[in-house]
């Protein structure tokens, strides 16, 4: 018999049926099938093109869908409103927008959701600070975000999805275009999180260092599901057998195909 917490701990948090979607005239999700439960880590894979953005972009509204049926924390998307429960790092963009702002006021605007009639209290600067202490990025909370680098901006985006504490994060490439230095900050900052008991929904390219911490990958292929498992073993520089993902910034272009995720 289970216990109340063991059922607590397999209820899903985000759980996609037979989800379609179109985007133009393109049916870019068909039929997607995906859940995601309490503190669990799932990758969601595929080559360009598969679906994996439009997938999460369904989850949190920028897509709408157009059949089949979305929950989060068991409530049907639509009527989801407790979005502070939820960090979201979208595909990167600046963290600047062309709006000159800094890097504190880009991560107080992930404190919104919790701020009493959007007003920030003391508390909520205090979690402010702490989202920057733990992305590294606390000694430049008075700088533009226009100075930062690429990485350096990527963890900004990640810190103000940390500033609503969530249960939940969601991020499209979190590792995409990030140094080296940064891309380990950043895998260590997740690795508190999942230790927190956060559950995480992440498109990546390739396992690389967050390779230990996924639990399942999801590998779609044109807008199908076509594995559900365990996450396939690292090999060589890449972290994925086929691995077959073009990189835009890649040197050469050329990868590996076996199959799985062509
Ligand atoms: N606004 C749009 N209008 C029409 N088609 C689009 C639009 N955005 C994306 N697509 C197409 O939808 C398909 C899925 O795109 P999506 O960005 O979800 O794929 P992806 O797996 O995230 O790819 P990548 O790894 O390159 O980011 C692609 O063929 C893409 O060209």
């Amino acid at each position: 018999m289970s216990t109340v917490s063991e059922d607590a701990a397999r209820e899903p948090v985000i759980s996609l049926r037979g989800v379609t979607a179109e985007l133009g005239s393109r049916r870019v999700l068909r039929g997607v099938d995906l859940a995601v439960r309490r503190g669990e880590v799932v990758a969601l894979l595929g080559a360009n093109g598969s679906g994996k953005s439009t997938a999460i972009r369904t989850i949190v509204g920028q897509v709408p869908v157009t059949g089949g049926e979305i929950e989060i924390f068991g409530t049907p998307r639509r009527r989801f409103r407790d979005w502070a429960r939820v960090g979201y790092v979208p595909q990167r963009t600046t963290a600047a927008g062309g709006v000159p702002a800094t890097v504190t006021e880009v991560v107080s605007s992930g404190r919104l959701s919790r701020a009493r009639f959007g007003v920030l209290r003391r508390a909520d600067r205090d979690a402010v600070r702490h989202a920057l202490e733990q992305v590294g990025m606390a000694d430049r909370a008075r700088d533009s975000v226009e100075a930062l680098s690429g990485g350096q901006h990527q963890r900004v985006l990640i810190a103000r999805a940390l500033a609503s504490v969530p249960e939940l994060l969601i991020m499209d490439e979190p590792m995409a275009g990030v140094d080296l230095a940064s891309q380990e900050v950043l895998a260590a900052t997740l690795r508190e999180q999942v230790e927190r008991g956060v559950s995480v929904l992440l498109v990546l390219h390739e396992l690389g260092p967050l390779e230990p911490l996924i639990d399942r990958a999801v590998v779609l292929r044109d807008g199908c599901v076509l594995h559900d498992g365990p996450p396939p073993r690292a090999v060589g520089q890449h972290a994925l057998p086929g691995h077959d993902h073009v990189h835009p910034h890649a040197d050469h272009a050329e990868p590996t195909r076996t199959g799985l995720l062509s």
